[in-house]
C-alpha cells in the first residue's frame, strides 16, 4: 500500500482500546491516511491522552469509555457525531485476555463474566451505538471488530477468551446481514500474536522480543514478525472504500496458521 495515498481523506473514526498496542499503531495509520478525526476511547487515561497528543490535536482526541458500560458507548458515539458532524468508522477493538488459565474443568466465571462484559458486550454495544448513528446520518459507513484467530478455534486453555472471540465473528455475520440494506459493511480482523503491552503483560511482564520468539513457530510464514502495523494496515483497508464490496468477512492477519491441517 503506498503511503502517498490517503484513503480516509475527510473521514471520522472511533477507535476503542487505541491508548495500546494494536488500537494506538491503526490510530497512527489512520492519520496518515488523512482522516479527519480520530476518537481514541479507552479506559487508560493518561496514555490515551498521550498517544492523541503525539498524532495531533487537529486530527486526534482521547476520550474516556469503559465499553461494557453501554451509557459510555452511547456517549462516546453521541459525543464524536455532535463534534465531528458524523461518523465513518468505527473500529471496535478493545478486549482483555483471560485473567487465568480458564480451562474447561476450572472455570472461574467471575474473571469469565469480566471478559464477556467486554470482548463480548462491549463489542455489541460498540457495533449497537456506531451502526445507529451512521444509519440515522445517512453514512454508509465501516465497522471493524477486533476477532482473533482464537475465534476460529479451540484451545488446550483460555477457554472464555476463545469463546468471546467466537462470539465476535458471530456478531459481525450477524451485524453484517442486517446493516448491509444501509450501505454499511462490517467485518473482523483476526490477528495471531503481536508482543503488544497487554499481552506482554498477560506473560508476567515479559519483554515483546521474548514473545516474539514465542509465536515464532506457529505461522507457516517464516522470517516475518508480526507487528501491530500488520494489523493496522488490514484495518485501513477494511475501513477504507479499498475494500468497497467487502462485508461480513473475517480477515485473518496470521502469516497462513489457520489454512493450515496440524
Ligand atoms: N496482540 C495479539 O496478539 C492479539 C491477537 C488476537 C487478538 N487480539 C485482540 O486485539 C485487541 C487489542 O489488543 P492488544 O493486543 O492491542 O492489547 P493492549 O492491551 O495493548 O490494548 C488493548 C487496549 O484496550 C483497552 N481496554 C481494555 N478494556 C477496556 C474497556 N473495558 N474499555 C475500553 N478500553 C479497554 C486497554 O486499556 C488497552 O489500551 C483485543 O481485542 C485483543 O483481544 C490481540
Amino acid at each position: 500500500m503506498s503511503e502517498s495515498r490517503k484513503q480516509l481523506e475527510g473521514k471520522v473514526a472511533i477507535i476503542t482500546g487505541g491508548a495500546s498496542g494494536i488500537g494506538e499503531a491503526t490510530a497512527r495509520v489512520f492519520a496518515e491516511h488523512g482522516a479527519r478525526m480520530i476518537v481514541i476511547a479507552d479506559i487508560q487515561d493518561d496514555l490515551g491522552q498521550q498517544v492523541a497528543a503525539s498524532i495531533g490535536a487537529d486530527k486526534c482526541t482521547y476520550m474516556h469509555c469503559d465499553v461494557s458500560n453501554e451509557e459510555q458507548v452511547k456517549a462516546l458515539v453521541d459525543s464524536t457525531v455532535q463534534k465531528y458532524d458524523g461518523l465513518d468508522i468505527m473500529f471496535s477493538n478493545a478486549g482483555v485476555l483471560s485473567a487465568s488459565e480458564q480451562t474447561v474443568l476450572d472455570l472461574d466465571f467471575s474473571t469469565f463474566d469480566r471478559l464477556f462484559a467486554v470482548n463480548v458486550r462491549g463489542m455489541a454495544a460498540c457495533v449497537k451505538h456506531a451502526a445507529r448513528a451512521m444509519v440515522e446520518g445517512g453514512v454508509r459507513g465501516s465497522i471493524v471488530c477486533t476477532a482473533s484467530v482464537t475465534g476460529s478455534r479451540g484451545s488446550v486453555r483460555i477457554t472464555d477468551y476463545h469463546m468471546s472471540k467466537h462470539a465476535v465473528i458471530g456478531l459481525v455475520r450477524s451485524a453484517s446481514t442486517q446493516l448491509g440494506v444501509h450501505g454499511i459493511r462490517v467485518n473482523s480482523v483476526s490477528p495471531l500474536g503481536v508482543a503488544t503491552p497487554g499481552v506482554c503483560k498477560s506473560l508476567g511482564d515479559m519483554e515483546a522480543e521474548e514473545v516474539e520468539k514465542l509465536s515464532e513457530p506457529y505461522p507457516c510464514l517464516k522470517g516475518i514478525i508480526e507487528k501491530a502495523k500488520h494489523v493496522a494496515d488490514t484495518v485501513l483497508f477494511l475501513a477504507s472504500e479499498d475494500s468497497a464490496f467487502v462485508s461480513g468477512h473475517d480477515l485473518v492477519v496470521d502469516g497462513g496458521l489457520l489454512s493450515k491441517m496440524l
